[in-house]
């Protein structure tokens, strides 16, 4: 599969801003904002598009702030193993509005519903939460669900 960016909205009280995915890959899942790099774009271009159209917010790429690169790896499928780089926004504009793609809403850090994200994030979101920077893999089993395998460390910088 195509490489994919994974964007979460960060409001001035540190909340974090979700969407529940109605429908496609990951559905009934809360997770960050984002999609498949389309041809010519660069990562924060696909970034902001992705933002813009899953909750009408409007962020500038430089405002991005790459905080992770994650390689997901899916054993039983591999065509959808995929690189995600993972980016916080804490500047943005406009009025958060729900598609037909996603379900927005905000979450405290304290409360974010692993229980109903993807099964790696408990791992690794708090890291992020705290400040660090990371890269890592994680590998799903042959549900394409279950994490066989998770493998996180911090990094002191990334780039993209
Ligand atoms: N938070 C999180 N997201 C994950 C994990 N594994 C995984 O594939 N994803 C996300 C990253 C991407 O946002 C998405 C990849 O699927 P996709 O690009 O087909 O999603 P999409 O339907 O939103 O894409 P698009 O058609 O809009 O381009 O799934 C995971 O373990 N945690």
């Amino acid at each position: 599969m195509r490489d994919t960016t994974l964007c979460f909205p960060v409001d001035a009280a540190g909340r974090i801003l979700l969407g529940r995915k109605k429908r496609g890959f990951g559905v009934s899942k809360w997770n960050g904002f984002g999609g498949k790099l389309e041809k010519g774009e660069t990562f924060r271009q696909c970034a902001v598009r992705e933002l813009w159209e899953e909750t009408g917010l409007q962020a500038k790429g430089e405002d991005l702030e790459l905080v992770g690169l994650l390689d997901f790896r899916f054993l039983a499928a591999p065509e959808l193993n995929h690189l995600g780089y993972v980016y916080f926004v804490r500047s943005y504009e406009g009025i958060i509005t729900e598609t037909e793609e996603m379900e927005p809403k905000w979450f405290s850090a304290e409360s974010l519903p692993y229980e109903q994200m993807w099964k790696g994030d408990k791992t690794w979101i708090p890291l992020l939460l705290t400040g660090k920077r990371i890269k890592g893999t994680v590998t799903f089993a042959e549900d394409n669900d279950t994490v066989y395998s998770i493998d996180i460390h911090n990094v002191d910088s990334l780039s993209d």
